[in-house]
C-alpha cells in the first residue's frame, strides 16, 4: 500500500495501488477554479515550481477552498513497462459532486469517462481506466468539485482484483445494512404491537442511520443516485443534518426530557429544530451554508448529547449510560476518521471502517437502552397495577364497611323512628282518651253520672235557640230531696250519697224518652230540659217522677230510707232567656217546697 494523505479542510485524498509495478510519484493541487485543462496543463508545464500555485500534497492543507468551486489535481503515475494490462482507477469517496479526469501527453489532454456500471456492476466507487501510457509515466488531471467534506480514497487495481473487491465489500455493506434495516423494520413492528410511540422514533433514528451508512458507504451512489450531480451535492448534507436531528429527538423522547420541565427540555427541542431546518437548507441552493452551520451545532451537540445521557443516569434512568455510550463509541470511532483526515496522524482505510463499526456499536447500544426503557416501564406498570389494585380492594372495603355502616345507621333509625312514632300514637291515642275522659268528666257529674251544670248550661242555649227557631215549648223540671240534711245527718254522708244515685237514676228512667238532658244541677238538686211537651204532659210526667221517687225508696246497707222530692215545673215562652227561665222554675220549687214538700208546684 502506497498511503499518500492530502488534507485540506474539507477535503482530504487518500491513495492506494495494488501493484507493485504502479506507484502514485506526485500529486500536487492547485486552487485554479477558473481555468480549463489545457490552461491548467500550461501552467503547470511552463511556470516555475515556486510560481505556479501547486503544491505538494503534504502541504495542501493550506489551500482555503470555497463550496462549490473546483480544486485542481495532478496525478503522475509510474507505469512498469512490462506491464500492458490496462488498470482501474477507483475514487471510493462518495462526498464530491462532480469528478472530471484528464489523461495528458506532451500538450495532449483527452477526458476519461467513468466506466459504464453496464460493465462494471454497481460499484461503491467511481472507476476509470487507465491504459498503458506511451512512455513511463501516466499523468492524469483530476477536476473536484464538491459542496460537503470529502475524502478521497483512491485505489489502482487489475479490473480482476477490483471486481473481486467490490463484490466482497457490497457484500459486507449490504449485510451490514440489510441488519440495520431488519432491525428498523422490527421495532416499527414492535411500536405497532405495543403502541409505544418511542419505537417509532427508534425506528425513524435506525432509518436515518441507514441513510447516513448508505450515504458514507457508497450504496446510495451505487444502487440510487449514482453519478447525479444535483444528488451528491445535497443528500450527503441532507441526511447528516437529518440523522442528527433523529438522533437528539430519539434522546429526547427515549429519555422523556420533555417532562424534565428545564433548560435540557428547551435546548434539545430547539436543537431537533435547527438540524431540521439544516437538513431542509441542504437541500436549497446553498447548502454550504447549511454544512457550517452543521459543523458549529455538531461540535456543541456531540457532546451535549453524552452530558444528556449521563444526566439521565443519574436521574436514575438507566438507559442514559446506553445511550450515552453507544453515542460515544460512534463519535469516538467517526473522530479515529476525522482526526486522520485533518492530519493529525497518517489515515488508514480501516479508520473508514471503523465509522461502520461505530455505527453498528451506537445502534445496538441505543437497542439495549430500548430495551432497558420496556423492561422498567413495565415493571413500573406492574407495580402501579398492583397498588391499584391494592387501592381499590381497600376502596371496595371502605365502601363495603360505608355501605354497613349507613345500612346499620338506617336500620337503628328506622327503629328509633317506628318505636318513636308507635310511642306518639299511644301518646296520642291517650291524649284523645284522656280529652274524652276530661271532656266527658267537665260534662258529667262524678257520683250519678248525670249531666253537671256546665253542660246543662250550654245545652240549655242551644235548647232555647231550637225551641225558638222551630216554636216548640221547652219545659224545665227541678227536683230537690227533702231534708236531705237530716238524711245525711241521720244516716251519714254515704247514705247521702245512695240516695243521690237512686234518685239519679230514676230521673233518668222516667224521663230518658223525654228529656233532652238530666243534670245534677247543685247538691241534692236535680234538673231535666223536655223540648215540645205539652203542658198536660208534663205536669203528668213530672207527677210520674215524684210517685216513682216516693215509692222506689232508697237502699243503704240493710236499710230502706225514704226519700220525697219536690218538683218545679216550667214551661218557657219562646222570647225567654235561660237566666228568667231558670228563675222561673227554682220559684216553682220554692213553691212545692213552701207548699209541704213531696209535690209538683207549676210556675
Ligand atoms: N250526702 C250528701 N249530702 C249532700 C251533698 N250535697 C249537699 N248535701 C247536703 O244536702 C243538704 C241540704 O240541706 P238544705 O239545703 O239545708 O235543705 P234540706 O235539709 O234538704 O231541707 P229542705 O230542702 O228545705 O227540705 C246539706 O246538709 C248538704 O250537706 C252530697 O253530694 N252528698
Amino acid at each position: 500500500d502506497l498511503p499518500a494523505v492530502f488534507a485540506t479542510r474539507p477535503y482530504a485524498l487518500q491513495s492506494t495501488t495494488h501493484n507493485d509495478q504502479i506507484s502514485i510519484q506526485q500529486v500536487l493541487t492547485v486552487n485554479a477554479a477558473e481555468l480549463d485543462i489545457s490552461q491548467v496543463r500550461h501552467q503547470h508545464l511552463e511556470s516555475t515550481p515556486d510560481a505556479s500555485g501547486w503544491l505538494p500534497i503534504t502541504q495542501a492543507a493550506a489551500i482555503q477552498n470555497e463550496y462549490g468551486k473546483p480544486l485542481w489535481f495532478y496525478l503522475a503515475i509510474d507505469w512498469d513497462s512490462v506491464l500492458t494490462e490496462p488498470r482501474w482507477l477507483a475514487f471510493n469517496w462518495p462526498f464530491y459532486t462532480r469528478m472530471e479526469l484528464y489523461r495528458c501527453q506532451g500538450n495532449q489532454c483527452e477526458p476519461l469517462p467513468v466506466i459504464s456500471t453496464d460493465v462494471t456492476g454497481p460499484t461503491l466507487s467511481s472507476v476509470f481506466e487507465l491504459a498503458r501510457p506511451g512512455d513511463q509515466q501516466l499523468e492524469l488531471y483530476m477536476r473536484l468539485t464538491t459542496e460537503g467534506k470529502v475524502a478521497i480514497p483512491m485505489s489502482v487495481r487489475t479490473p480482476a482484483d477490483y471486481m473481486n473487491h467490490n463484490s466482497y465489500q457490497l457484500a459486507l455493506t449490504g449485510a451490514y445494512i440489510g441488519i440495520l434495516v431488519v432491525m428498523m423494520l422490527y421495532n416499527i413492528v414492535l411500536g405497532t404491537l405495543l403502541r409505544d410511540g418511542v419505537y417509532f422514533w427508534y425506528s425513524a433514528y435506525v432509518a436515518s442511520t441507514i441513510g447516513y451508512a448508505m450515504t458514507i458507504n457508497g450504496v446510495g451512489r451505487a444502487l440510487l443516485w449514482g453519478e447525479a450531480i444535483w444528488a451528491k451535492g445535497h443528500l450527503i448534507g441532507f441526511v447528516a443534518c437529518f440523522s442528527l436531528a433523529l438522533t437528539v429527538q430519539f434522546f429526547r423522547q427515549i429519555l422523556q426530557v420533555g417532562s424534565w420541565h428545564n433548560k435540557w427540555s428547551e435546548i434539545t427541542r430547539m436543537l431537533v429544530w435547527c438540524f431540521l431546518i439544516l437538513a431542509i437548507l441542504q437541500l436549497g441552493p446553498h447548502p454550504e451554508v447549511s454544512i457550517r452551520g452543521w459543523d458549529i451545532l455538531a461540535l456543541f451537540t456531540i457532546p451535549l448529547l453524552v452530558t444528556l445521557g449521563i444526566a439521565a443516569w443519574r436521574r436514575g434512568n438507566p438507559s442514559g449510560l446506553f445511550l450515552a455510550a453507544g453515542w460515544m463509541l460512534f463519535n469516538i470511532s467517526s473522530m479515529v476518521a476525522i482526526l486522520g483526515l485533518i492530519g493529525v496522524y497518517q489515515i488508514q482505510t480501516w479508520h473508514f471502517a471503523l465509522q461502520n463499526v461505530g455505527i453498528a456499536l451506537e445502534t445496538v447500544l441505543f437497542s439495549f437502552a430500548q430495551a432497558e426503557r420496556i423492561n422498567r416501564e413495565r415493571s413500573q406498570k406492574e407495580q402501579a397495577q398492583n397498588l391499584a389494585v391494592q387501592y381499590l380492594q381497600e376502596a371496595a372495603e371502605a365502601r363495603e364497611l360505608a355501605f354497613k355502616v349507613e345500612r346499620e345507621a338506617k336500620n337503628h333509625l328506622e327503629d328509633q323512628v317506628e318505636r318513636r312514632t308507635r310511642e306518639l300514637r299511644l301518646a296520642l291515642a291517650q291524649l284523645e282518651t284522656l280529652n274524652i275522659a276530661l271532656d266527658t268528666r267537665s260534662k258529667v257529674d262524678s257520683l250519678t253520672g248525670l249531666a253537671n251544670r256546665r253542660h246543662l248550661d250550654e245545652t240549655l242555649s242551644l235548647a232555647l235557640n231550637a225551641a225558638r227557631q222551630n216554636g216548640w215549648p221547652l219545659t224545665v223540671f227541678m227536683g230537690d230531696i227533702d231534708h236531705f240534711k237530716l238524711l245525711n245527718d241521720e244516716h251519714g254522708h254515704s247514705a247521702g250519697d245512695a240516695c243521690l244515685m237512686m234518685v239519679a237514676a230514676e230521673w233518668q228512667e222516667t224521663l230518658r224518652n223525654h228529656a233532652q238532658i238530666i243534670a245534677r244541677y247543685g247538691g241534692e238538686e236535680f234538673v231535666a230540659l223536655i223540648p215540645g211537651i205539652a203542658n198536660a204532659d208534663a205536669h203528668e210526667l213530672a207527677e210520674t217522677l215524684r210517685q216513682n221517687i216516693e215509692k222506689r225508696g232508697c237502699r243503704y246497707e240493710d236499710k230502706i230510707l225514704h226519700v220525697t222530692q219536690s218538683i218545679g215545673v216550667f214551661t218557657c215562652r219562646p222570647d225567654s232567656g235561660a237566666d228568667e227561665l231558670l228563675k222561673s222554675v227554682d220559684k216553682a220549687l220554692y213553691d212545692a217546697k213552701h207548699n209541704g214538700r213531696n209535690r209538683v208546684c207549676y210556675g
